[in-house]
């Protein structure tokens, strides 16, 4: 194993990758729980997003969770009917939320066209649902809220695409460059389905982490270029900061296009030692 300095974990392949993430994420949620009774998760779609849900709810570890106290949202959604296998919360539904004891009333999906008469009423609704969480949140005393019309995310969990888009705000698009909103309806995605609803980055940064899970050669560019310091608009995974930790979950082949002054920061070639700070880069091998 070893360490570098920002906050990247590099695993052989995609089953260490998604085995370790959900073990992460199961002890994240145990310690916001002994903390504050209740955790709040935002969910992300994609491969290896719902492989690690898939994860979590095999893990022998999900009993030390509470999973009538955790509650869940998503960072972005496909604007299609409720049912359809494409949504993330279906995915998500069927790879976890099923299989382990939530609450209904803690599970967040965003409207779908079954809700919704457009996307932009999806948005509307979705940013509304948020909005009455966190003002209901803030009602507890001494409750301090990064964005009143937000509630507190713990753990907001992103893939990135091959474009480097992370939720359904891609390179260049409006979506991207949005502020002043917690939601964007974005109509013109360019992977399907072109309508969407999505977290703005100013959204997914109020998270206290964030954690980017990325596996495969076809994303190493992508990897490479947001921790190489690329411009969020160009490249949005490069926008994606936790207020307290941003953690790069990723496979040896995403992270085959690291810049190597990432991975050798001393250039002696020998990286620092594993263990001697949590938001380091982690080989392990
Ligand atoms: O469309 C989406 O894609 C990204 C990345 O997905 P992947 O399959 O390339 O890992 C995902 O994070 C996002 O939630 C989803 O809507």
């Amino acid at each position: 194993m070893r360490n570098f300095p920002n906050g990247v974990s590099i695993h052989p392949d995609i089953q260490s990758l998604t085995a370790a993430t959900a073990a992460r994420l199961i002890t994240k949620l145990v310690d916001v729980q002994s903390r504050r009774g209740v955790a709040t998760v935002v969910l992300t779609g994609g491969t290896v997003g719902t492989a690690v849900l898939d994860a979590v709810a095999s893990a022998e570890a999900r009993a030390a969770v509470d999973w009538s106290r955790v509650n869940f949202w998503w960072g972005d959604e496909r604007f299609l009917a409720a049912d359809s296998p494409d949504r993330n919360a279906v995915q998500a539904a069927g790879a976890m939320l099923s299989r382990l004891p939530v609450s209904p009333d803690r599970v967040h999906p965003v409207p779908s066209s079954d809700d919704a008469a457009s996307v932009q009423d999806a948005a509307l609704g979705y940013a509304r649902n948020l909005a009455e969480a966190a003002a209901a949140e803030q009602l507890a005393p001494g409750f301090d809220a990064v964005d009143p019309r937000l509630p507190r995310f713990d753990v907001l969990l992103l893939g990135v695409g091959p474009d480097a888009h992370i939720a359904s705000l891609f390179p260049e698009m409006a979506g991207v460059r949005t502020t002043g909103e917690t939601v964007v309806a974005v109509t013109d995605a360019p992977k399907p389905p072109p309508e969407r609803v999505s977290l703005t980055l100013e959204a997914i940064n109020t998270a206290e982490e964030v954690w980017l899970a990325v596996a495969g050669e076809d994303k190493a560019a992508a990897v490479g270029l947001a921790l190489a310091g690329a411009g969020p608009v160009q490249v949005p995974a490069a926008g994606a900061h936790g207020r307290s930790k941003t953690r790069w979950l990723i496979d040896q082949a995403a992270a085959s296009q690291l810049p190597e002054r990432l991975l050798d920061p001393d250039g002696t070639g020998a990286g620092r030692d594993a263990g001697s700070t949590e938001d380091s880069i982690r080989s392990e091998h």
